[in-house]
C-alpha cells in the first residue's frame, strides 16, 4: 500500500466516472466470450504488471523505435496479444465516457477482478487511483519476476521481499486454475529432469507426463504448443488446481513443487480440501497484491492510451 500520498478508495471515480467499472467489466465480458483465454491473459498481465515497478500499467508500454519497454523482456514475450487487446478496448470505451480520467493501471485492476469472478472465481474489492507509470524497463521484468525453473526457497526469497507470505504465496499461485503454459516452461520435466537425459520427474502423473510428452514432442520446432496449467478446469477458476497437485497433476515444476516442499505443503492441502479457504485468501491476496507499489500523485499520470506515455518518447536518438 502506499506509505505517502493519497489512499486509494473504491469509490475514487464515483463523482468523475461512476460508470468506469460496469463499462470495463462489460467490455472484457464480450471479449472473454469471444476468446476465451483472455481471463487467464488479463490475470497474468496484471501479476507481471504489479511484481514490476509496483501495479503502475508499466507493462502496457509499447517499445518504440526510441525507447525498449518492458514488452522486450524474454518472459513478457509469452503474454498474449488477447490480454492487451483487452485493456486497449476497455480504455477505449472509457475515453468516450470520460476523457482522460480513468488509469490504465485501475483499468487493469477492475479488468482482472472482473475475469477472476466471470470463470467463477470470488469477487473482491479493487481499490482504486493508482497513477500510471513514467518509465518501463526492458530489464527489471526478467529480474523481478519468477521462473518456471525456481525452487521453492527462491520463490519464498522474491515474494517475501516483496511483503508477500508463504500463504500468499501459494493461495496466489491458485491463479494457475486458469490459463496454459508453454513447452519449453517444463519440458525438463518430461524429457530430461534434472539434467539426465531420458529422466521424467518422478513426482509427475506417469499418465499426465505421457501425454505431455506426445504432445510436446515437436516444441523445439513449433514454439506455440502449449498445455493447459490445471488438466481438469482449464477455463473455470475453483480450487481444482490445489487439488491436482497432490495427484501429481501439476504442470510447472514451480506448481508441483508447492505440493512437495514442507513450508507450502499446509497450503496446498487447506486449498484443495477447502476451496472457500482458498477463494477468501485469493481475494485478499489479490487486494495487497493490487495495491503493491502503487504511484499516486505527480509519481505518475493518468495515460491516455495504455501503450504510450503522455509526453511521447523522450528523446530522438542522435
Ligand atoms: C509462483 C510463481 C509463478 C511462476 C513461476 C509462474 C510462472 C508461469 C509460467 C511459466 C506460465 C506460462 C506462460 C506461458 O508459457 O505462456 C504462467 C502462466 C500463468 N500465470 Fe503464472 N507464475 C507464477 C505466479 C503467478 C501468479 C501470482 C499469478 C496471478 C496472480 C499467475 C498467473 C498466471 C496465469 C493466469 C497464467 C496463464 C496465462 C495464459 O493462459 O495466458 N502466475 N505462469
Ligand atoms: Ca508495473
Ligand atoms: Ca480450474
Amino acid at each position: 500500500a502506499p506509505l505517502l500520498g493519497e489512499k486509494l478508495t473504491p469509490e475514487y471515480y464515483k463523482q468523475t466516472c461512476p460508470r468506469a467499472e460496469r463499462i470495463i467489466a462489460e467490455v472484457v465480458q464480450s471479449k472473454q466470450m469471444a476468446n476465451p483465454t483472455t481471463a487467464a491473459g488479463v490475470l497474468r498481465v496484471f501479476f507481471h504488471d504489479c511484481f514490476v515497478s509496483g501495479c503502475d500499467a508499466s507493462v502496457l508500454v509499447a517499445s518504440t523505435s526510441f525507447e525498449k519497454s518492458e514488452h522486450d523482456a524474454e518472459i513478457n514475450h509469452s503474454l498474449p496479444g488477447d490480454a492487451f487487446d483487452a485493456v486497449v478496448r476497455a480504455k477505449l470505451a472509457l475515453e468516450l465516457e470520460c476523457p482522460g480520467v480513468v488509469s490504465c493501471a485501475d483499468i487493469l485492476a477492475l479488468a482482472s477482478r472482473a475475469l477472476v469472478t466471470m470463470t467463477g472465481g470470488p469477487n473482491y474489492p479493487v481499490p482504486l487511483g493508482r497513477k500510471d507509470s513514467l518509465s518501463s524497463s526492458p530489464t527489471a521484468p526478467d529480474a523481478e519476476l519468477p521462473h518456471s525453473n525456481f525452487t521453492v526457497n527462491q520463490l519464498i526469497k522474491m515474494f517475501g521481499d516483496k511483503g508477500f507470505t508463504v500463504q500468499e504465496l501459494v493461495a496466489l499461485s491458485g491463479a494457475h486454475t486458469l490459463g496454459f503454459s508453454h513447452c519449453k516452461e517444463f519440458a525438463d520435466r518430461l524429457y530430461d529432469f534434472r539434467g539426465k537425459v531420458g529422466q521424467t520427474d518422478p513426482t509427475m502423473n506417469p499418465v499426465l507426463a505421457k501425454g505431455l510428452q506426445a504432445a510436446c514432442k515437436n516444441y523445439h520446432t513449433d514454439p506455440n504448443i502449449a498445455a493447459f496449467n490445471d488438466v481438469m478446469t482449464p477455463g473455470k477458476f475453483d480450487n481444482m488446481y490445489f487439488i491436482n497437485l497432490q495427484r501429481g497433476l501439476g504442470l510447472l515444476g514451480t506448481d508441483e513443487e508447492l505440493w512437495t516442499d514442507a513450508r507450502t505443503k499446509p497450503f496446498v492441502q487447506k486449498y484443495a480440501a477447502d476451496s472457500a479457504a482458498f477463494f477468501a485468501d485469493f481475494s485478499r491476496a489479490m487486494e495487497k497484491l493490487s495495491l503493491f507499489g502503487v504511484k499516486t500523485g505527480a509519481d505518475g499520470e493518468v495515460r491516455h492510451r495504455c501503450d504510450a506515455y503522455n509526453h511521447g518518447p523522450i528523446s530522438a536518438p542522435k
